[in-house]
């Protein structure tokens, strides 16, 4: 390397000479550098080798000639050939029109009028005479010391609205942007602030305008809309989390007359799952549908003002339903069906939770409970207005954790103990129902545990004080229900627990213990029903089980009604029952799903280590 060095030092001499912006261009001193250091190859100087072949590769000479266009290409310094091409394709559109008629002219011609090339031409023309930038108006020559930095933003107005929300400031008069929606023009433009002072939009001053007149003006601007600001001295930063909840109500902007902006209101649904982007304001939360994340947020009430609002509806008008906020069912856990076991029952284990009087009780209990929850309600139940928002997680079950619980729900001859059996049949050791408790006694033919548990009346008493019974309820002197530990035992069986609920249930089973996938089963239209429950049978008190008639149909629809209307927010998954074969297919992929795919379960059910 020693003799190498004088010899390399001495390049920079003539180097610089080939320097690119002068000479041939990085390639060409490379070349020689090359034929330099040739040599010395043959004398094998310490190191030249190395050298050699590393000026030699290939990837370097590529690079280099890289650079070497780069380089040429910035000295061109491009120009456009003309700044009006448009006027230009016009004109030699006017004159193609007055020559003679060929093929080739004909299809110039169609290409300069096509409106994509046009569309090009105006681009090119607009960047040519740079005519991109937005012209400000001058700065007025004397701008006192004491005036206020101001801002002027430019937004370009196109089909979405402006995202931002204004307000006049109670004291000064002055109009402030009270919010920046999330998503939205403004929000996306990063130069509106919720604090900023308005002072002009479209160069018209806003001083004295109410808030409804500056609104006016931009609805009527089109195209660039200016506003004149003076910034917010500290921008509010968002530093909260995204939270997740399900709406346990349902919520129509448009007929809520206190909300700041209607156009801005987010619409939802009981049981939609929403992403809550801002709850800087104590009021008004800004969210998202996660169906629809990729629209600006809304905004929505928030917790604390939606029990408020809920406190004033229960107060003022508890036999009213609210016309903006439909409460949600009051919590009335255990209003329960009675059960009870008769000779008719089948002696397998299959038929566990299939007891035939256990199902008429039910049957009978599915109207008068839901009556019973309307009572509850305009009797005071204060329970009702603890959650209107459900936090919520992605919960995906890991294969080695227990399965989740399965509970159908459905109004009475629907066809939920149809689809249950069905679903039991295809795979017994799969799928399987939790064996109800009883205190009557037990019969010759029945053994404990497999018809029922049969337990002492203190000991069912004392599994209904602590909470451990899902439903439970009394049948001539008798005590039935279904407990926890019933639906446990077959969890820890490795089996899917598969159970027929009534809806007032369903906030009992709903425990990080079991956590149940709710599936509502669903008549469908009166006149497929007809047709599909032609020869149909429903479970009768008498020996011979009758055929439905129109009113029953009718009956349960209804009944479906008011079910979805007060539980459809604890709904996972609905499934029409019009045709057996399909609503087996839809239940059994609903029920894979729920145990193999993530699924939004409640926050309190999962530890933050296990969301996904
Ligand atoms: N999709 C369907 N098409 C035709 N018949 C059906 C369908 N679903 C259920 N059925 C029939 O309707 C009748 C009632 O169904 P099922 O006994 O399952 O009702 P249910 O919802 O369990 O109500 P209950 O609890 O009152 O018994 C049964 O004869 C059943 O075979």
């Amino acid at each position: 390397m020693t003799e190498l060095k004088p010899r390399v030092q001495g390049i920079p001499g003539w180097l610089s000479g080939l320097a690119p912006a002068f000479g041939p261009g990085l390639s060409q001193i490379l070349r020689l550098v090359l034929q330099e250091l040739n040599l010395f190859y043959s004398r094998d100087v310490n190191g030249v080798c190395l050298l050699y072949d590393l000026l030699h590769s290939p990837w370097l000479q590529a690079l280099l000639k890289v650079y070497d266009c780069l380089q040429e290409f910035k000295e061109k310094k491009l120009v456009p050939a003309t700044t009006h091409a448009q006027t230009l394709s016009c004109e030699v559109v006017g004159i193609l029109r007055e020559t003679p008629k060929s093929p080739e002219i004909q299809e110039l011609r169609q290409i300069l009028q096509d409106p994509h090339f046009k569309a090009l031409l105006s681009a090119h023309d607009t960047v040519a005479q740079k005519d991109f930038e937005p012209l400000l108006p001058p700065l007025p020559d004397n701008i006192p010391e004491s005036e206020e930095a101001m801002r002027i933003v430019c937004l370009v107005k196109n089909q979405q609205p402006l995202g931002a929300t204004i307000k006049r400031h109670e004291m000064t008069g002055d109009i402030l942007v009270a919010r920046v929606i999330h998503g939205g023009l403004a929000e996306r433009s990063g130069l509106l602030y919720a604090g900023d002072k308005l002072v002009e939009v479209n160069g018209v001053s806003v001083e004295g305008l109410e808030p409804e007149q500056v609104i006016h003006i931009l609805a009527m601007s089109r195209g660039t809309i200016m506003f004149k600001v003076v910034p917010v001295s500290a921008p509010p930063v968002n530093s909260q989390k995204m939270v997740y909840v399900r709406a346990m109500i349902e919520y129509w902007p448009q007929e809520d007359p206190t909300i700041p902006c209607m156009d801005a209101g987010l619409p939802f649904q009981k049981g939609d799952i929403l992403q809550i982007v801002d709850q800087n304001d104590a009021l008004w939360w800004q969210a998202r549908k996660i169906s629809d994340l990729g629209t600006c947020a809304g905004l929505i009430p928030s917790n604390h003002l939606l029990k408020r609002k809920q406190r004033e509806f229960w107060w003022s008008q508890p036999y009213q339903p609210h016309a903006h906020l439909k409460p949600t069912i009051c919590e009335c856990a255990n209003i329960s069906a009675p059960v009870c076991a008769s000779q008719g029952d089948r002696h397998d284990a299959l038929s566990s939770g299939f007891r035939r009087s256990m199902r008429l009780c039910r049957r009978k209990s599915h109207l008068g409970q839901l009556r019973a929850a309307e009572v509850c309600k305009a009797g005071g139940c204060l329970s009702a207005l603890a959650a209107p928002y459900e936090e919520v997680v992605r919960y995906q079950r890991c294969p080695s954790d227990k399965h989740r619980l399965i509970v159908l729900v459905g109004p009475s001859g629907v066809g939920v103990n149809e689809l249950r059996r069905q679903l039991i049949e295809l795979n017994p050791n799969h799928f399987q129902s939790a064996v109800p408790h009883t205190t009557r006694s037990k019969k010759s033919y029945e053994m404990d545990g497999r018809e029922y548990h049969y337990v002492s009346k203190e000991t069912f008493e004392s599994l209904v004080y602590s909470h451990r019974m899902l439903e439970y309820g009394e049948y001539k002197g008798h005590l039935y229900g279904t407990s926890v530990d019933a639906v446990q035992t077959v969890l820890d069986e490795g089996k899917i627990c598969v159970m027929d609920l009534e809806p007032q249930g369903i906030q009992v089973a709903r425990t990080q213990e079991l956590k149940p996938y709710v599936i509502f089963i669903k008549p469908s239209n009166m006149s497929c029903m007809k047709q599909s429950r032609k020869n149909a049978k429903m479970i009768t008190d008498y020996f011979v089980d009758m055929k439905f008639k129109d009113e029953d149909l009718q009956e349960m629809e209804d009944l479906a009604q008011k079910m979805e209307t007060q539980f459809g927010q604890f709904f996972d998954h609905v499934i029409v029952n019009d045709n057996l074969q399909d609503a087996c297919a839809q239940l059994l992929s609903a029920v894979q799903k729920a145990q193999e795919e993530p699924q939004w379960v409640p926050a309190t059910w999962v530890s933050s280590d296990t969301e996904s």
